[in-house]
């Protein structure tokens, strides 16, 4: 499928991400806002009507788009996936801090619908993981720190970003097997640790730090989101390589390698 016949269903469309993705779609040729629903009322975005929440399942049964583009909050993601689901519309959610629970439900979903997951659809984001695994693979024993920064109105810490990249970390470092949230303590740092740090400060959109450190040297890999478009754009990219895609379970490498390209 091309952007040519792309048509999305938004849910959290009064949020600051909806709000984004619905911009960044009436200005993508070819792509269009099929539904746009948010929980409390909201006007229209981009020229968009925005209906109730409630009235998903039923937009969705009268529009039939080919991708639904949530960015919300975990419960609501779940929700909103299990309804699309029902739907058998595809799924792309960038929502974070989803518990088992949460992701589990996701997992079902993805039986019946394709369904495509990313803490981060910045493509920056997606080569910062690649050059960390390089990097901490290249310095064993080296001490790994980790801080990331958001605006003051992030709600889950630390941020789903923050969560795959400790991932990545782990994967690489088997040694690594503690994380220690914020430090605050009197006695020296043990090597098995990973610190986490999470700040929250005005309209910070989104950064991220692996501070790597030994052997007298310091190495530091930095991302910066410059605004919310950036992660609009991926997920829009992301939703065009979905739709027509067979039920499962995907992240958004898979869209940047290619993987299953001309299915
Ligand atoms: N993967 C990525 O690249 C990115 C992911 N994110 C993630 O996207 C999510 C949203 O972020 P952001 O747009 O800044 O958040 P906002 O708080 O600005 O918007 C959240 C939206 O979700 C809705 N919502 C929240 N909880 C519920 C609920 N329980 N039921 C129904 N609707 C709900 C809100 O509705 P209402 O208006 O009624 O409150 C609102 O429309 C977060 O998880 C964030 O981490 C953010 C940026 C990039
Ligand atoms: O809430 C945000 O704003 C962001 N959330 C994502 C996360 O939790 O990693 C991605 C990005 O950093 C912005």
């Amino acid at each position: 499928m091309t952007d040519a016949d792309l048509r999305i269903a938004v849910t959290g469309a009064g949020g600051r991400m909806g709000r984004e993705v619905i911009e960044a779609a009436t200005a993508r040729e070819g792509v269009t806002v099929a539904v746009a629903v948010n929980r409390t009322a909201t006007d229209s975005v981009a020229g968009v009507d925005v209906a109730d929440a409630t009235r998903l399942a039923d937009l969705l049964a009268e529009t039939d788009p080919d991708v639904l583009v949530d960015f919300t909050g975990p419960a609501s993601a779940a929700d909103y996936a299990e309804t699309a689901a029902d739907a058998g519309v595809a799924v792309v959610t960038g929502t974070t801090g989803f518990d088992s629970g949460g992701t589990a439900r996701l997992r079902a979903a993805s039986e019946t619908v394709p369904l495509l997951k990313a803490s981060n659809f910045a493509r920056g984001v997606a080569a910062l993981r690649r050059a960390v695994r390089e990097a901490v693979a290249a310095v064993p024993g080296y001490d790994v720190e980790l801080t990331e920064t958001h605006h003051h109105g992030k709600r889950d810490a630390p941020s789903g970003t923050a969560k795959t990249l400790l991932a990545d970390v782990e994967g690489v470092r088997e040694d690594l097997d503690r994380r220690v949230h914020g430090r605050e303590d009197d006695a020296p740092r043990e090597p098995d640790e990973i610190g986490v740090h999470a700040r929250r400060a005005g309209d910070v959109t989104g950064e991220h730090e692996v501070l790597l450190a030994g052997n007298r040297e310091t190495l530091a890999l930095t991302h910066r989101a410059g605004d919310r478009g950036v992660f609009a754009e991926g997920a829009l990219d992301a939703a065009t390589w979905l739709a027509g895609r067979d039920p499962g379970w995907y992240d958004f490498d898979d869209v940047l390698g290619g993987k299953g390209d001309g299915a």
